[in-house]
């Protein structure tokens, strides 16, 4: 069942109608659907069918803690990349012991931090980090259990900004290096070894790239347990793509039944970390049409949501579909940019859309859920959107939007009187 859906030329986020609560709180406005987050979730979590798992959901992709909150109580584990992402999984409710920390910069003060909280494992991305990681824990007087983050050299075949697992990106330690590096964390007396993790890219809409990682790092397993350093997990990352337009990327069961498949007979916890896979498309972004510029080369739909709401169409080009939260059959059809108020060229959320609007009406950006709120700005002195968590037949407000006077909380005028001659 899909959990946004029309009803009678409505669109409804499970039993709400999304012009209701456009109308109650006001737009622009995130708006999520539990059920839709749940249903994402469980997908994963039982296509590792008896295989020992874990679903480390991205807190990246949508971090409210009422989303993520949601996902502890699923008993999700999660992936973080920052002190304050661990921060926010403790304050909703999640268990340290499921988080594992990725990120090419960890600071000292937050591997401290994750290893007085007893995470599950450091995501190791450099030869470098490792050594720091020693060092701290050693200090506390802890042992870290640790995975390296293997860069297999494999095109993820999507956007290059969001390509992860090349030669050329920042992320992980070479293939080539791997082997000694294992043997060199066997040698330092801070660490444990774990597992072996790699993440090669995000919105990824085929198996296969998927399949050639895995099958590198399983080369590397057996290799490692030749020289008697045994692996527990495999975490294979996130990445797996979803349906913004027309691509057809596999169902989350199929995905992660194929991947189990290839680790065959061995003894190996399987780790998913996916976030856009369960986010995106539990939620949209409302907006409301303010005018209609219509032109002799061009139509534009000015709406109240722009480039620091949703970066994704400036940032990438992504496209998102764009539709009316109630059809409206009094107005004419056209093609329009529809674009924000923001002062950049690049202010759109979507080009050449048909759409038979009129100002007042509210359209809904979908797959909005991840990768939205939270990459927002305050550019142009734009107050952040509310968020909304539909819920059943109820619905609760699970951010508020931002209020003017917060946009210059901590800032200050000079000392003394400004001279006015
Ligand atoms: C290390 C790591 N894990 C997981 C993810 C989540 O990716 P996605 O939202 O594509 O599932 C990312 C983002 O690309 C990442 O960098
Ligand atoms: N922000 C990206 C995804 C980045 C994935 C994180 N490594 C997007 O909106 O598509």
């Amino acid at each position: 069942m899909d959990h946004f859906n029309y009803r009678d030329g409505v669109l409804y986020a499970e039993q709400t109608s999304l012009a209701v609560l456009a109308n109650v709180h006001g737009t622009p406005l995130y708006v999520y659907s539990r059920a839709t987050i749940e249903r994402h979730w469980h997908a994963f979590n039982n296509a590792a069918g008896s295989r020992d798992h874990l679903v480390c959901y991205a807190v990246k992709a949508n971090s409210n803690l009422a989303v993520l909150n949601v996902l502890a109580r699923l008993g999700s584990g999660f992936d973080i990349v920052s002190g304050g992402e661990l921060a926010r999984v403790l304050e909703a409710g999640g268990d340290p012991a499921k988080v594992v920390f990725s990120g090419v910069g960890k600071t000292r003060a937050e591997i401290s931090e994750a290893l007085q909280a007893g995470i599950y494992c450091f995501n190791v991305e450099s030869e470098p980090e490792l050594e720091r990681i020693s060092d701290i824990a050693v200090s506390l007087n802890k042992v870290a259990p640790i995975s390296l983050r293997i860069n297999p050299d494999i095109d993820a075949k999507t956007h290059p900004y969001i390509s992860t697992g090349l030669k050329e990106n920042k992320f992980g330690i070479p293939f080539e290096r791997a082997l000694a590096c294992y043997q060199h964390a066997a040698q330092l007396p801070g660490i444990t070894i774990h597992g072996v993790d790699c993440h090669i890219g995000s919105q990824l809409t085929e198996l296969a790239p998927f399949i050639e990682a895995v099958d590198k790092l399983l080369a590397l397993i057996d290799a490692l347990a030749k020289v008697g350093i045994t692996i527990k997990h495999l975490d294979v990352g996130g990445g797996l793509g979803v349906t913004y337009d027309n691509e057809h990327p596999p169902e989350p069961a199929a995905y992660a039944q194929v991947l189990n498949e290839r680790l065959g007979e061995r003894d190996l916890t399987l780790l998913f970390e996916p976030g856009r896979a369960i986010m995106a498309n539990a939620g949209v972004l409302l907006t409301g049409v303010e005018y209609l510029k219509v032109g002799e080369s061009k139509n534009f739909a000015l709406v109240d949501a722009a480039m620091n709401d949703l970066i994704r169409p400036s940032l990438y080009g992504a496209w998102q579909s764009i539709v009316p939260v109630v059809a409206n059959s009094q107005a004419v059809m056209r093609e329009y940019d529809v674009v924000g108020p923001v002062c950049e060229t690049g202010d759109f959320l979507g080009k050449s859309r048909q759409l038979a609007i009129a100002p007042g009406d509210v359209l809904a950006v979908r797959s909005a859920g991840a990768y939205g709120f939270v990459m927002s700005s305050n550019y142009n002195s734009r107050p952040r959107a509310a968020e909304v968590m539909v819920d059943g037949e109820q619905h609760v407000v699970v951010r508020e939007r931002e209020s003017r006077q917060s946009l210059w909380a901590g800032e200050q005028l000079l000392p003394g009187d400004v001279d006015a001659d």
